[in-house]
């Protein structure tokens, strides 16, 4: 949907209307369609003048995208039509215009045994999650088997690691407030890909705690007088309410993201809230008076507690700012760790470099088993993260410094230095050549590639594989149920020694 569209829907009441609303029909007698067949025709004009034919068609999906919609060939296109599974028959409507051709879901006839009912009431609307009308068992075997497709030049991955309770997984949400068409405040999250506003009041995969935490902020608005920000207008004040849980510790971190530095009744409002929830550990507002689609701005004052949370994982404590990363399922992320550590198989003597290294997770938990771990990061908070989590564990074989991943190897590799292990875990974008081409230099022996972009992954695995190494291991973890994404760690080694 355009701009101009999304701003139009909010203006008349912010909830998207369902363009693939279905109606499963669990009884329905299954029909057998030798092929897919049209049903109606229906010619319009669309804005350009263009004329755009709309049929109903019945068809069967024959599969999924990597994305998780249904694949349907449709008059020898293949489409994809959200929400439909393997083996269903559906109505779906096509309209074309042009090249341009659309396919939505009308109606499901025969069900597949793999469909279950989403939890989420708003599963159709909200986009956050695009599996949860797939079974875990079908969830977790998409997900093998997009992992096993995009690897195999690199051979067969391990099962994926799934989590036993896969919902109220994410330590970490932030929620958007507006205003509907009758000006009454909604809270909830944007519609994927647009910045449509879904009124809700609960995320099934967010902790249960942070959800209840900005409902409290969304009925104290009013009496404080604070309006939600508006994009369109720059008018407003509140833009996002960011919530982050220690899973383990219990501490709670509530950012308040406004628009503007002067918040008037702050104190009041820091003391209601407190009132409203005692288990909040520290509260921080942060300015984001920018045209931007980020959450958070550069300026930041905390208004209460010490501005961070802790949280234990893999049995060290970990210091965690506003705008560190951290990942956002730590059941998985235990897991997720021990297996990259296993992979780097540790003598405890090894250099050991932790690019990407965040507050320092992954390299400080490796330093017990290393002779010394060197890590990088950009992002200036992290990195003071990182230095104090090594010194509140003791770690006094770390040392983190604040740069391009990119660049410092580079300098590294200059300056001839030496590693036997680079455990890196970049962005959704991956690493570039600057970094890789100074891996292929330096010659660690092994290189451990964590990721939650595994098309990234293989990109740059090919890279490391033409230049010398070759691919040990790979295990997929299921670190965002419900969601078609996927962590992976893949074990590289140096060829001939
Ligand atoms: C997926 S996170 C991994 C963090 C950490 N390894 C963990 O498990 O928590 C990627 C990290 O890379 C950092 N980053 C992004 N671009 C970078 C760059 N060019 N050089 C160094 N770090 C970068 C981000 O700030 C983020 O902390």
């Amino acid at each position: 949907m355009n701009k101009r569209k999304n701003s139009a829907a909010k203006k008349s009441g912010i909830k998207r209307k369902q363009s693939n609303k279905f109606h499963s029909n669990k009884q329905s007698t299954p029909t057998t369609h030798k092929s897919n067949k049209s049903q109606g025709k229906n010619l319009t004009n669309n804005k350009r003048g263009r004329s755009k034919k709309t049929i109903t068609a019945e068809v069967t999906c024959t599969g999924l995208t990597k994305s998780g919609k249904g694949i349907i060939n449709w008059e020898g296109k293949q489409l994809e039509i959200e929400h439909l599974l393997p083996g269903e028959t559906a109505e779906i409507t096509v309209s074309t215009s042009g090249k341009q051709v659309d396919a939505a879901l009308k109606r499901v006839i025969t069900t597949s045994e793999n469909r279950v009912k989403p939890m989420c009431s708003y599963y159709y609307e909200c986009g956050g999650c695009q599996l949860q009308h797939m079974n875990e068992q079908a969830q977790k075997h998409f997900k093998q088997e997009t992992i096993e497709k995009l690897m195999k030049p690199f051979g067969k991955p391990e099962p994926i690691l799934t989590m036993d309770h896969p919902y109220d997984y994410r330590n970490k949400s932030h929620t958007t407030f507006g205003l509907n068409k009758d000006r009454q405040i909604i809270g909830g999250l944007y519609a994927q890909n647009s910045h449509q506003l879904i009124s809700m009041d609960r995320c099934l995969i967010h902790d249960p705690k942070a959800d209840e935490i900005w409902q409290t902020i969304k009925g104290m608005m009013k009496s404080f007088k604070i309006q939600p920000y508006n994009e369109d207008t720059g008018q407003g004040f509140l833009r996002h309410v960011l919530v982050k849980v220690g899973k383990v510790s219990g501490e709670i971190m509530v950012v308040l993201v406004v628009a503007s530095p002067v918040f008037k009744g702050k104190n009041n409002f820091v003391k209601a809230l407190r009132k409203a929830h005692p288990e909040i550990t520290t509260i921080l507002m942060n300015v984001n008076n920018r045209k931007t689609s980020m959450v958070l701005g550069d300026q930041e004052k905390v208004l209460f507690g010490k501005g961070t949370i802790t949280d234990t994982l893999c049995g060290l404590k970990f210091d965690i700012s506003a705008k560190s990363f951290y990942q956002i399922n730590p059941i998985q992320t235990e897991k997720l760790y021990a297996k990259a550590i296993e992979m780097a198989k540790l003598s405890g003597k090894e250099t050991v470099i932790d690019a990407y290294c965040g507050i320092g997770t992954i390299g400080l938990i490796a330093s017990q088993k290393a002779g010394k771990v060197i890590g990088v990061e950009l992002n200036k908070d992290a990195v003071r993260d990182a230095i104090r989590n090594s010194k509140r564990n003791g770690v006094k074989n770390a040392r983190f410094y604040q740069g391009d991943a990119g660049e410092f190897m580079v300098e590294m590799a200059a300056r001839g230095e030496k590693a036997d292990v680079v455990i890196m875990d970049p962005p959704r974008s991956g690493s570039d050549e600057a970094f890789l081409s100074s891996v292929v230099k330096l010659k660690p022996k092994r290189v451990i590639y964590v990721s939650c972009n595994p098309e990234t992954q293989v990109r740059d695995m090919k890279y490391l594989t033409k230049n010398g190494y070759e691919v040990k291991g790979i295990q997929p973890v299921d670190m965002f149920p419900q969601t078609v994404h996927v962590e992976t760690v893949a074990e590289m080694v140096l060829k001939g020694v």
